[in-house]
Parts: structure tokens; C-alpha cells; sequence
């Protein structure tokens, strides 16, 4: 058993059935507080020592720094010291893609992720997860590692939906799970510090199927 227990043991099953019936999910409290504490705790350091950079915007080899667009701080986690939390969240999120790749019959083979931090009144101007520099991201998965967060403290994530917007404000522990290429998004500027680490399954490169 690990030493971080999944607060909500069928979460997977249900993410999955999201994911066929509209493309996106939306989990509260499906990483357990101290695995939150944990990961933020080192989301939190990296950021007050300098050791995060400005996240970019634009295709590989054009990349560009606007922070009017976007305006987070990030580290891939495999470019981080290892911690027992970080190792305890990709074991998490490789259960997630057995039980995708399960039920929604995609082999999604791979998984990348950063610690992303965004200082107040950073966001992220909307977007989609998969663009020409990136064409093997599936799915995109954020998982807010901000306790006690409030309303009014701002910082949702906005899904821009057919049926209409949706927000989903990142109390930690919620995990937000979505199709790369067809969810629309943006990050609405926060009073305070916003801590995530957000990931993508990948395809891999050759399956025709999936194109
Ligand atoms: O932090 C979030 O809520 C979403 C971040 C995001 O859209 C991204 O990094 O691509
Ligand atoms: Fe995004």
C-alpha cells in the first residue's frame, strides 16, 4: 500500500467515463491532503529559490516569453530532485493511464509533467494542449496542490465548453482531466500564489489510429 492512499479509490473508473462522455472530468479531493502538502511544499521551495523559469508559449524551436499570455513559472518534475511525493504522484498517474488505456481503448504510453507555479495576477491566456509542437499530447491532466483556497481567491481554470464555460477553482487535491487536442482552457488570474503540477498522456508516435 502506498504511503499516499488515493483519497477516492474509484476516481479512475469515473474519469474515464467522463472522458467518452464529454471529454473533460472534474475530481475534488482525489489526492490525499498530505500528498498535496507534500507536493506543494516543494512546488512552494523551488519557486522561492529561483528554481523555476518562465513558461513559454509557441511551437518547439519558437519559443517565446509573454507573460501578458502567460505568465507561470515551471520545472519538468523528471528535472527535479526525486521526493517519495513526486514518485507517489507518477505512480498515480500511471494507474490513471492503465485504467484510460483500459477504457478508452488509446495507447497512451507516455507521461511528462511540471510543477507550475503562478504568481498573483499570472494567467494563461486560452488555449489548447495540443498544437503543431506538440501533436502527441492526448490527454492533459492538472492536479492543484493549493490548500485552504478560498472563494474570492480567484485563479480558476476556465473550460470553454459547447455547452458553455465552466470553472474550476483549484482547491488542492481536485484533479482536472481533459482531452489535449479539443478542450479549450485558460488560467483567470489569482489573488495568491497558484500551485499545480500539470501533465499529458502521449500517444505513441506511430499508431496510425490515432492521428
Ligand atoms: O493550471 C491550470 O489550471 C491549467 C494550466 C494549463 O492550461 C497549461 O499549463 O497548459
Ligand atoms: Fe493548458
Amino acid at each position: 500500500m502506498s504511503e499516499f492512499p488515493l483519497a477516492l479509490g474509484d476516481c479512475f473508473e469515473r474519469i474515464a467515463d467522463d472522458l467518452v462522455a464529454r471529454r473533460w472530468s472534474v475530481q475534488e479531493q482525489a489526492l490525499s491532503d498530505k500528498l498535496v502538502g507534500q507536493l506543494g511544499a516543494v512546488c512552494r521551495q523551488l519557486w522561492h529559490r529561483d528554481d523555476l523559469t518562465p513558461a513559454a508559449v509557441g511551437p518547439a524551436g519558437e519559443e517565446l516569453i509573454i507573460p501578458s499570455i502567460r505568465g507561470d513559472y515551471t520545472r519538468w518534475l523528471d528535472d527535479c530532485p526525486p521526493t517519495a511525493a513526486g514518485a507517489a504522484f507518477l505512480q498515480v498517474m500511471d494507474d490513471l493511464r492503465a485504467a484510460l488505456n483500459r477504457n478508452l481503448f488509446v495507447g497512451l504510453d507516455s507521461f511528462e509533467t511540471h510543477y507550475a507555479l503562478y504568481p498573483p495576477g499570472a494567467g494563461y491566456r486560452k488555449h489548447l494542449d495540443r498544437f503543431k509542437g506538440s501533436p502527441l499530447r492526448q490527454v492533459s491532466v492538472v492536479a492543484y496542490l493549493n490548500q485552504a483556497w478560498q472563494p474570492g481567491d480567484g485563479g480558476e481554470l476556465r473550460l470553454h465548453l459547447e455547452e458553455g464555460m465552466h470553472d474550476v477553482a483549484p482547491r488542492g487535491g481536485t484533479l482536472v482531466v481533459f482531452m489535449s487536442d479539443s478542450v479549450v482552457h485558460e488560467v483567470l488570474p489569482a489573488n495568491r500564489e497558484r500551485a499545480s503540477l500539470v501533465g499529458w498522456f502521449r500517444r505513441r508516435p506511430d499508431n496510425p489510429l490515432l492521428r
